[in-house]
């Protein structure tokens, strides 16, 4: 099973991820993403969908038309682990590519 992360450790993970928040009621972080349309939005979400089953890690998100709420957080370790820090840093490179 994997670690939670330390508050420290925490901290130090959002700053190396722009965008990103605390969720305010969990220990969770969030993220909004803003694509060109409903195609780029859902294409963002299939790419990841594939990553995330792949590292057997799921986001939890909503999605409106061009706009993707991401939040992530561990269900496992009942918090914020370095899974989450990896799966932000590979859904904000794919975005990156694609917007
Ligand atoms: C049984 C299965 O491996 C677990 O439930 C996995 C699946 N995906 C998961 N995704 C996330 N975000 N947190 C988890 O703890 C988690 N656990």
């Amino acid at each position: 099973m994997v670690a939670k992360l330390t508050d420290t450790e925490r901290d130090a993970a959002l700053q190396d991820l722009p965008g990103w928040r605390l969720a305010e009621d969990r220990d969770a972080i969030a993220k909004t993403f803003k694509f060109a349309d409903f195609n780029a939005a859902f294409g963002f979400m299939a790419r990841i969908a594939l990553i995330a089953e792949k590292a057997d890690h799921h986001p939890e998100w909503f999605n409106v038309y061009n706009r993707v709420d991401v939040v992530l957080t561990t269900h496992d370790a009942g918090g914020l682990s370095k899974q989450d820090v990896a799966m932000a840093m590979a859904m904000d490179s794919l975005a990156s590519e694609i917007s």
